[in-house]
């Protein structure tokens, strides 16, 4: 029998500059231009997200040290107050232990912390721990995480685009292209113009059959939303609308999912976490799909928990955002069929790296895809750029 060597260190590092905390960009990028918040009602944090602190946090960077030598790691968003919970907390857990044991890992990790955690920022944290012990695992079995999961059930993944420019998308291969919103209810009819007449023009570049969707990042009510929902499914064949409105209303969604026109799709859940927070967006049927941040909503480990749910539920998983951490995930599963990539570059006119500049060897869609064997690489398959300012702030 193969005896893994055992987990010697935890270390959590946090740096800022883009990276996992894709919301900490330069002046000018696509990401922070006037895109409609729950803050939007205040009009002095209307322009611009990071003026309320959306780039707060930073990245958190979570190594685990085997006894061999062999690093895992991941990133995450988290920053300085993840690093303390990780190396306060969190690393006791796993200290001693093999890197097997992750089921009981993860449930002393969540469980420990439950007090004063279960969603956000300590999950956020748990989730980087858990990314990183399956790259160590990966890389300890030199296997790729996807296949520690079961393998692949399709040879290559297909994408959708975040960003400003789904026709600079529909250009480069994507299959859909998802805008995000500018403007929310405390624009009122001006805005819900604006909104619609982008999505119009944009309809107009890319031709009826590309998909479109919208990004609402929990800006809206459900009467906004069920106002905008229908409005761009008779005028611009919108496909989905994304986060309406708040995470916690989950009657909201049940109302909205019911309002909107027939054949358009609710999605929500990049800010829901744990089997707990999805079982209720399924089983109060909120939406069609259901979209966890592997970074987010407690890693793999807890990802395959909430993919099985929904997959009995017979909703389809299409995680947020969260570059080769989501890929080796999705490729894996079948109510996973695509997945979501996250321009970077300001325009967007550019495919770059999604972590940039974080990840070394971090693959991206050419034309629109991947093939599953670029991911062929032990754990994760990208190493940790060192030349970049890591900082640990707490030690144990
Ligand atoms: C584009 C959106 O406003 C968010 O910035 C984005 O990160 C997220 O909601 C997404 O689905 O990619
Ligand atoms: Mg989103």
């Amino acid at each position: 029998m193969v005896t893994l060597s055992r987990i010697k260190h935890v270390r959590a590092f946090t740096v800022r500059g883009g990276g996992a905390d894709y919301h900490d960009q330069g002046e000018g990028h696509w990401i922070d231009d006037h895109i409609a918040t729950p803050m939007a009602k205040y009009p002095e944090y209307r322009q611009s997200r990071q003026s309320f602190g959306i780039n707060v946090l930073g990245t958190l960077v979570v190594e685990i040290e085997a006894e061999d030598g062999t690093i895992g790691f991941a990133v995450t968003t988290g920053g300085e107050p993840a690093c303390y919970i990780v190396e306060k907390h969190l690393a006791r857990f796993l200290e001693g232990r093999s890197p097997t044991d992750y089921e009981k890992i993860w449930d002393q990790m969540f469980f420990s912390t439950q007090y004063y955690g279960r969603k956000g920022l300590v999950v956020n944290a748990i989730s980087g721990v858990d990314l990183a012990l399956w790259d160590l695992l990966g890389k300890l079995r030199d296997e790729p995480v996807y296949q520690l999961l079961g393998g692949a059930v399709r040879d290559e993944l297909q994408f959708y685009a975040t960003g400003a420019r789904p026709d600079v998308a529909k250009e480069l291969g994507f299959i859909g292209g998802k805008l995000p919103l500018h403007h929310g209810p405390a624009e009122g009819e001006e805005g819900m113009h604006k909104n619609i007449a982008l999505l119009a023009d944009m309809r107009a570049k890319c031709g009826d059959d590309f998909w479109l969707m919208y990004d609402c990042w929990m800006a809206l009510d459900v009467n906004y939303a069920t106002k905008l929902a229908t409005r761009a499914w008779n005028e611009c064949g919108l496909k989905w609308i994304e986060e309406a409105i708040s995470p916690d209303d989950y009657w909201g969604y049940a109302e909205l999912k019911r309002n909107v026109p027939k054949g358009m799709l609710v999605t929500t859940g990049e800010h829901e976490a744990t089997r707990w927070g999805f079982r209720m967006l399924l089983e109060m049927d909120c939406c069609d799909i259901i979209q966890p941040d592997v970074g987010w909503c407690g890693g793999v480990t807890e990802l395959l928990k909430i993919s099985a749910l929904a997959d009995a539920a017979g909703k389809l998983v299409v995680p947020h955002g969260s570059s080769v951490y989501s890929y080796h995930f999705v490729v894996t599963r079948h109510n996973s069929p695509f997945a979501e990539f996250l321009m970077m570059h300001p325009g967007p006119t550019e495919v770059v790296p999604m972590f940039a500049p974080q990840l070394l060897g971090e693959p991206v869609p050419q034309n629109g895809r991947m093939r599953t064997s670029a991911l062929d690489k032990p754990g994760f398959g990208v190493e940790l750029n060192r030349d970049i300012a890591l900082h640990r702030p707490y030690t144990h």
